[in-house]
């Protein structure tokens, strides 16, 4: 059988590589493609429609799922959208978008009372990986300082990146923190228990995130560094011909991985 998968944002930096991620699997199709206003631009050999026309595409269409990575505002309307289709099965809402505020994510997380949701702030499974082994390493190492660094491309909207939060809520769900300090400047010296947390934006850079523990004279820093979008366009394939045919509700990219 077939994956039919659309694409949201798709002349975008991440849209593009799901695009070619798409036509590069077997066994997946992309059923369309769209952006906000792509005035008859191509990707990869697929023409890419218009935003305004995501119900009527969803339903003639008819795809598995639909993989996005756009912005905060836009992904809620495409995840609303796919929750109210009339499509003979549920159509699945991968997203790969970060910077929801809690209020927004509530209620992206709503639309999965009616199809099956998964959203990832990374789809590299190399930061799945990241995230179990930095809870790991804050249970080994009670009292280490810990900062954290994310680096990332010019062109990034959001600060902390998506990871980089998640990472956070992960080192605080194992430790003794008294919250985070953004940047410093100044008179300012570390607060014993805080966590620093610095965004670095420049040049092309894909994605790094790099954890730092530091104590009893030694420190271990955890780095994942992305070397191509194309590894998170892999990822959100994976999960959307994972989720295809699954009944509604919030799944997570680690029961991809896992399964
Ligand atoms: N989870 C993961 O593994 C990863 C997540 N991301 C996240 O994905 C998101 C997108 O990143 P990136 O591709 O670099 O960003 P880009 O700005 O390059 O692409 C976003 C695309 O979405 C489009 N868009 C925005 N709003 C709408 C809308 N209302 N309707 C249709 N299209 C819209 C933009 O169109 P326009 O050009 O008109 O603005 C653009 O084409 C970010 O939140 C980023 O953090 C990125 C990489 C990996
Ligand atoms: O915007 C990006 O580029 C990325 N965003 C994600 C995030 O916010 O964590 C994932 C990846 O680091 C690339």
């Amino acid at each position: 059988m077939t994956v039919e998968i659309g694409v949201t944002g798709a002349t975008g930096r991440m849209g593009r590589e799901v695009v070619a991620a798409v036509r590069d699997r077997e066994g997946c199709e992309v059923a369309f493609a769209i952006n906000r206003e792509p005035d008859g631009v191509t990707v990869d050999g697929t023409t890419v429609e218009p935003a305004g026309k995501i119900d009527t595409l969803l339903e003639e269409r008819e795809p598995d799922a639909v993989v996005d990575f756009t912005g905060p505002a836009s992904a809620l309307e495409y995840a609303r959208a796919c929750a109210e289709a009339e499509t003979d099965a549920p159509v699945g809402f991968v997203t790969g978008t970060t910077g929801f505020s809690d209020e927004a994510f509530a209620d992206l997380e709503a639309a999965s009372e009616s199809i099956p949701l998964l959203h990832a702030p990374n789809f590299a499974r190399g930061v799945q990986a990241l995230v179990n082994v930095v809870g790991q390493a804050v249970r080994n190492l009670p009292g280490y300082d810990v900062e954290l660094v994310e680096t990332h491309h010019n062109g990034k909207r959001d600060a902390p990146s998506g990871t980089a939060n998640r990472l956070l809520s992960e080192i605080e769900a194992n430790g003794e923190f008294t919250g985070r300090n953004h940047g410093r400047e100044g008179e300012e010296p570390r607060e014993e228990r805080e966590i620093g947390v610095h965004a670095l934006r420049a040049g092309t850079i894909t994605g790094e995130h790099e954890v730092v523990l530091a104590g009893n004279d030694e420190e271990l820093r955890l780095t994942h560094r992305a070397e191509d979008r194309g590894v998170f366009a892999a990822g959100a394939v994976d999960a959307a011909t994972w989720i295809a045919g699954r009944k509604a509700g919030r799944y997570e990219f680690a029961d991809v991985i896992d399964e």
